[in-house]
């Protein structure tokens, strides 16, 4: 058997310890990424061991197509209205539960997602804990067309804000422009420190050419941190910690070892 990695062992407790959010029938957001992956995961196994009855927005083509391999119902969210719950992950996270996310270009729908939900829970290994955001590049979803035009305002519009790096770089897929599913392009700002993230966010989304930037302000409700311990603990606002135990009738090692052998 394949084993996981300290940073899985990590994302899995996280993921797992969401789980025991999940009620049947709720309507839920499925973010994007390596995290929300193990979360998808599991969603799949809970609904075989329960069958729980649940529907799913997903927030990007690749994880629609897990949860559907996973034998979850996936819906539009026009068609879904309204969400109970999203769940994913995070590249940074501040203590006032801020994020920035995109590290893996799905932020627009995930912003679309978890701002259509009752409550959005973060599911994050504590590697991407942080003081103050910004040592992660800050992704900025922009439009194809005059990407460059786009890129030299944001440029200028930097230097009167106050963060620590200027550098902004386009994200590229191997040798050419990386592309949303949108087929957006996406421009990843080095800010190194960002002083006033509330100053910035909506600075980025008037410059014409951004469509969404990957700053989460005042949206993540709750915050479930994995540790390699295999342990979880369940971080709130004010930088309240407690313990989270798993409950959720699933075999563990069972599990594991059916999706390390796949992989
Ligand atoms: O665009 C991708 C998302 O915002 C991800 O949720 C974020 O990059 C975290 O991904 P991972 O769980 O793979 O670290």
């Amino acid at each position: 058997m394949n084993t996981l990695s300290p940073a899985d062992r990590a994302k899995f407790a996280a993921a797992r310890a969401a789980l025991s959010l999940v009620e049947p029938d709720m309507k839920l957001g499925l973010g994007t990424g390596s995290t929300a992956n193990w979360f998808i995961r599991l969603l799949g196994e809970r609904i075989r061991v329960d069958g729980i009855k649940l529907t799913a927005v997903a927030t990007s083509d690749r994880t629609a197509a897990l949860a559907l391999s996973e034998g979850i119902e996936v819906i539009d969210l026009d068609e879904a209205g309204w969400l109970d719950l999203t769940i994913d992950g995070a590249d940074e996270v501040d203590p006032a539960l801020n994020l920035i996310k995109g590290g893996g270009g799905a932020h627009l729908q995930e912003k679309i997602v978890a701002t259509a939900s009752d409550r959005m829970v973060v599911i994050t290994d504590d590697s991407k804990l942080v003081a103050t955001l910004g040592a992660f590049p800050l992704p900025v979803e922009v439009i194809p067309m005059g990407w460059k035009s786009t890129r030299a305002i944001i440029e200028e519009m930097l230097e009167q804000i106050d963060v620590s790096g200027r550098e902004v770089t386009p994200r590229m897929d191997g040798a050419v422009l990386y592309r949303t599913d949108e087929g957006n392009h996406i421009l990843d700002l080095h800010l190194e420190r960002i002083g006033d993230p509330h100053r910035l966010s909506p600075l980025l989304n008037q410059v014409a050419g951004v469509v969404e930037n990957g700053l989460f302000l005042g949206i993540a409700d709750q915050v479930m941190v994995g540790y390699e311990s295999g342990e979880a603990h369940l971080l709130e606002e004010g930088g309240v910690m407690r313990p989270v135990a798993f409950a959720d009738g699933i075999d563990g090692q069972a599990f594991l070892k059916r999706v390390l052998n796949q992989v």
